[in-house]
């Protein structure tokens, strides 16, 4: 259980006795959840969020694409799933990514992809508390508009679009200069249906943080313009000393 991290940490700051005999308060650790519709912007949001707060940026398609090339077990089922355009099955999903978060007992950290069905946002529940979860709403024109123009570098997930965030060399890999592709399901006749499957999974999920008073809606068009919005309800929400994460104040 890492309800919030380590046992000795709680929601607030905590008092604990170091073996030295000082007393250390424990920085509050943030855990917190990003979604959307594909296209809607969670990956370029949540980059920007793990920079702004140094929290670590967690991303569910990044832990399968990890598994899938370390060739492990959970990988190799998951790859015969994404080969068929289908979500990874929630038993398979949950085995990779909670023992990850257990490693992540010391560390705020913000999670892209997941939870994607009601089982694994019971399962992420009973795992850890969520400060907030943050959801993009974001017209279907829009979407459709991004998605056309993504390209994506398939070994790493980096995420481009021609107008909004090009890369330094057309059709290429800022980083490691490799070809960019385009996802067959990111073309407009595709997002209907990827749309409604959202919506579907998406509404008890919605509807189960809303009820716990942690779910915080952006609506737009602009990236740039949502940010700001969410970078100050951020800045009210994590402490600063939750960008050290394990950061110990002496305390007399
Ligand atoms: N939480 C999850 N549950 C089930 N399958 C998942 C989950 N997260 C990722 N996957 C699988 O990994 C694939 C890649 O995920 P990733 O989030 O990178 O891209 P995506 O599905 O194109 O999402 P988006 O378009 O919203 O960015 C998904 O298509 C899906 O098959
Ligand atoms: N034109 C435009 N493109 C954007 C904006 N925000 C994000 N994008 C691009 O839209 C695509 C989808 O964004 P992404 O972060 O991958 O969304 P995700 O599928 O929710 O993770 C990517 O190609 C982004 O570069 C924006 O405000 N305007």
């Amino acid at each position: 259980m890492l309800r919030n991290g380590t046992a000795s940490v709680r929601n607030d700051t905590d008092t604990v006795r170091g073996v030295a005999g000082y007393k250390w308060r424990m920085a509050k650790l943030f855990r917190a959840v990003i979604m959307g519709p594909p296209g809607s912007g969670k990956g370029t949001i949540s980059e920007r969020i793990a920079q702004r707060f140094a929290l670590t940026r967690l991303s569910s398609g990044d832990f399968v694409r990890e598994n899938i090339a370390a060739n492990t077990d959970a990988g190799v089922l998951a790859k015969t799933y994404i080969e068929r355009g289908l979500l990874v099955p929630d038993h398979v999903m949950t085995r990779l990514l909670l023992p990850r978060l257990e490693e992540m007992t010391r560390h705020s950290w913000l999670m892209d992809g997941f939870p994607r069905t009601l089982a694994q946002a019971k399962a992420l529940n009973s795992t850890c508390d969520l400060d907030l979860v943050i959801s993009l709403n974001i017209p279907y024109e829009t979407l459709k508009e991004r998605l056309s123009d993504r390209w994506i570098h398939p070994a790493s997930g980096r995420v481009y679009n021609m107008g909004f965030n090009p890369p330094h060399v057309q059709g290429r890999d800022d980083i490691s200069g490799e070809p960019l592709i385009q996802h067959d399901d990111d073309k407009p006749e595709a997002l209907v249906a990827r749309l409604r499957h959202y919506k579907d999974m998406a509404k008890p999920i919605i509807d189960l943080y809303k009820s716990k008073g942690i779910l915080h809606t952006f609506s737009g068009t602009e990236t740039d313009r949502i940010w700001p919005y969410i970078n100050s309800l951020l800045s009210t929400k994590i402490p600063s000393t939750s960008q050290t994460d394990t950061q110990r104040i002496p305390m007399p």
